[in-house]
């Protein structure tokens, strides 16, 4: 029969397309038949323990370590090939552990690296600006903190105005403040168009700030999606924290009877009402008949920590 379906919206080609790839260090399957795609503009993160792969995935999405097999393209070119000598020009790299030189002072570091990328020396002082280094620019790299050493090696990676950034745990020693500059940087970064992958341990920084991300364990990548379709395939409960007036606890239980609960708790200044997520509006309607006996609701949605060890375990 004919497929009377109506034809698929046209998606923009992948920037980043990797299909089976793998990596074996003799016994050691690092990464294992990883497949993935980044599409234009996307900001996308990469988790996992250590040892999962990451790293490795992305020297491999570089060109910087062969791939024992799999097909990886970056802006439609095989990083194997030689067009991929023009499209390494679009890419900036932020490395797990990037190499720096004490002698050097933050913007003399830079000039190397722009000379290495062949990019003009006019660019190190607003990339050193950009990360919040230009205060910093004339002291040499050894009285750098490690923050600011992460930041100088952000800064690298910006030079040349590269259009696929790879970013390797670079939130790695920055405190709070500097993460939150780090991601108002990617945030414009997205809105030139700029399309990003990155690597986390800390998985309440990147939550609410990717579009996607990927779950990597033993080499595999065990799930893939935006933080709320995972959390929707994990099918994790929902807490409500409820708090009352008065102890009435049996009134709670009475709301709720009958209803898919799967948990009510009393705890010391208030009740945990567990459910899954289909009940929510059930749950959250019962609690509102209590009118005000009840002085506060809050809905726990599962983080995306939850999520994690749920595919990762
Ligand atoms: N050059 C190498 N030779 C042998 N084994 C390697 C090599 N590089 C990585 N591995 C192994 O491959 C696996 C994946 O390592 P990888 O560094 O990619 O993990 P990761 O997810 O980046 O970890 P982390 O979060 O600790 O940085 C590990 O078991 C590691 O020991």
């Amino acid at each position: 029969m004919a497929d009377t379906s109506p034809a698929p919206a046209e998606r923009a080609a992948p920037v980043i397309a990797v299909s089976g790839a793998t990596k074996h260090y003799g016994t050691v399957r690092a990464v294992d038949g990883v497949d993935l795609e980044v599409a234009p503009g996307e900001l996308f993160g990469l988790i996992g323990h250590n040892g999962a792969g990451k790293s490795t995935l992305f020297k491999m999405m570089l060109g910087l370590i062969p791939a024992t097999a799999g097909d990886i393209r970056i802006d439609g070119s095989p990083v194997t090939g030689g067009g991929f000598r023009a499209v390494r020009r679009k890419i900036g790299y932020l490395p797990e552990n990037v190499v720096l030189y004490d002698n050097l002072t933050g913007v003399e570091t830079l000039e190397f690296f722009a000379r290495l990328k062949g990019v003009a020396g006019s660019e190190c002082a607003p990339a050193l600006e950009r990360v919040g280094l230009a205060h910093a620019a004339r002291r040499r790299v050894r009285e750098y903190s490690k923050g600011m050493r992460q930041r100088l090696g952000f800064a690298q990676s910006l030079l040349g105005k590269p259009r696929i950034l790879f970013l390797d745990e670079p939130t790695t020693g920055l405190d709070p403040e500097a993460i939150r500059e780090f991601y108002v940087i990617l945030r414009g970064l997205k809105s030139d168009g700029v399309t990003m992958i990155l690597t986390s341990h800390i998985l309440a920084e990147i939550q609410e700030r990717v579009d996607r991300l990927a779950i990597m364990a033993s080499g595999k990548i065990q799930a893939i999606g935006t933080v709320q379709g995972l959390r929707e395939q994990m099918d994790l409960p929902l807490w409500f924290r409820v708090r009352l007036a008065h102890e009435d606890f049996d009134h709670v239980r009475t709301v709720l009877g009958g209803l898919p609960v799967s948990a009510v708790e009393a705890r010391e200044d208030h009740v945990a009402v567990e459910c899954r997520r289909e009940s929510k509006m059930l749950v959250m309607q019962a609690l509102a008949s209590l009118g005000d006996k009840v002085l506060d609701l809050h809905v726990h949605e599962p983080s995306l920590e939850d999520v994690f060890f749920g595919f990762s375990d």
